[in-house]
């Protein structure tokens, strides 16, 4: 039996948003647990189902979004009004890096989004359009005008729950039985977004990558290619066992939906450990790969980590991570790796997290004679804070230690970001 719990629509708060609205179609997000939503719809006219989650990010709602590893989910975003700074041209090469976007890839990726408020009018020196244009322009409904607070609240309580966003004249159908809602859990939703063909990014870089790409974020291959690594992005389960004489390093990206999909990445990395000494970097779910391959189990938890302010503790010392210092990190996972005692022979915990005590890293020991990193935030951030972001020069410097001619580069994120602001309009304060 199912509760049936009717949540009316918010009053409009701000003169510049769509809240309450009522010349927008109507929108309903259906929860599985019985609980519905009405509001407005602001993006596609069509419905669709999906892993309802949160995000407690308050800016970076244009980063999240093309994130692939939000691929299936209805994205509930705390901060109350979104879409304020609108959204940037995708292509534009300011900030690509020779990655060929400016977001974390080409579209947007998660299923649909929730929001208190959208922002109508939007203001920002990169932005061309609006949140509403971008959504209906990528074919991604929306809905806004709903209690983001109250639908946190019940996922908190009751965990990650499927969903159905319904749009427009689907409002009147009555909310879709329990055997009707779409599990993206259930798919291999990596092989839906990796790479189908190996490419590569900055071949003369004198440090040779290879990146398993579960569904990479833009700014992972931006922060190898920014120090100086020539990048090779590979299918998730290529057979980089056969290739692997020609790299200096293994680098396993993020990626969406559960890692169990992916044991087969698990068993050729456990290979590549046991015979290949070279360095080998994962973050989030490229940590979860290596996590497996290690012997540990990974596990679903019940509303994950998403978000931009995740403080972790740092447990040991590696590169310019030290040990008993918190940094501040990004985060979007639903799944994390079990502790469990003892830790597989050669392996030890890096990173804990400081509100759910999950795992948040976990490294090679110093007597192994490897050099393996996994973290399950994301040091690239994008959005989020920079706090670990000289990890990627620690497992670059690390990969040219055998080299006499490498030549690396400091990533110099906050220089490029002033650059950015150099060649910027000037901003005009209105009274
Ligand atoms: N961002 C990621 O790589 C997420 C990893 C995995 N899909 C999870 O949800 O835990």
């Amino acid at each position: 039996m199912y509760r049936k719990i009717i949540y009316f629509p918010r009053i409009a708060r701000g003169f510049a948003t769509h809240s309450g609205n009522s010349l927008l179609p109507p929108a309903t997000l259906h929860l599985k647990s019985g609980q519905s939503f009405f509001g407005r719809s602001f993006g596609a006219p069509k419905s669709i189902y999906g892993e309802t989650v949160f995000s407690t990010s308050i800016t970076s709602y244009t980063e999240s979004m093309t994130d692939p590893s939000y691929r299936g989910q209805i994205l509930v975003f705390t901060t109350p009004l979104i879409g304020n700074y609108g959204v940037p041209l995708n292509t534009a090469p300011f900030d690509s890096e020779d990655v060929g976007v400016v977001l974390e890839s080409q579209k947007i990726q998660c299923a649909a989004v929730v929001v208190g408020d959208v922002a109508e009018k939007y203001s920002h020196y990169t932005a061309t359009e609006s949140l509403a244009s971008w959504c209906q322009r990528h074919d991604v409904p929306a809905i806004t005008g709903v209690d983001t607070r109250a639908i946190t609240r019940l996922l908190r309580d009751q965990g990650t729950t499927l969903g159905r966003l319904a749009v427009g004249n689907d409002t009147s159908l009555p909310a879709p039985t329990a055997d009707e809602f779409w599990d993206p859990s259930l798919e291999n939703l990596v092989d839906q977004v990796s790479t189908k063909e190996p490419y590569e990014l900055n071949p003369t870089g004198s440090v040779k990558i290879a990146l398993l790409d579960f569904g990479a974020k833009a700014n992972i291959q931006r922060s190898l290619v920014r120090r100086g690594a020539a990048v090779t992005v590979m299918p998730w389960n290529y057979d980089f066992n056969a290739v692997r004489d020609q790299f200096d390093g293994l680098f396993l990206s993020n990626g969406p939906g559960d890692p169990s999909h992916c044991m087969e990445a698990a068993i050729n990395l456990r290979r590549t450990l046991d015979e290949w000494n070279k360095p080998v970097f994962g973050i989030c779910m490229g940590h979860q790969i290596i996590g497996m391959a290690a012997g540990l189990d990974a596990y679903r938890m019940t509303f994950g980590n998403r978000g931009h302010n995740q403080p972790v503790l740092a447990l040991a010392s590696s590169g310019s991570i030290k040990a008993g210092r918190v940094y501040v990190t990004s985060q979007n996972h639903q799944y994390a790796l079990k502790l469990q005692d003892p830790f597989p022979q050669g392996w030890e915990p890096f990173f804990i997290n400081c509100n759910d005590s999950s795992i948040e890293g976990i490294k090679s020991t110093s007597d192994s004679g490897k050099n393996v990193w996994g973290v399950q935030f994301h040091p690239e951030s994008a959005g989020g804070p920079l706090d670990t972001i000289e990890m990627f020069s620690d497992f670059l410097t690390e990969c040219a230690a055998h080299k006499s001619n490498a030549v690396l580069s400091t990533g110099d994120e906050g220089v490029l970001k002033m650059k950015t602001f150099d060649s910027a309009p000037k901003i005009a304060v209105v009274a």
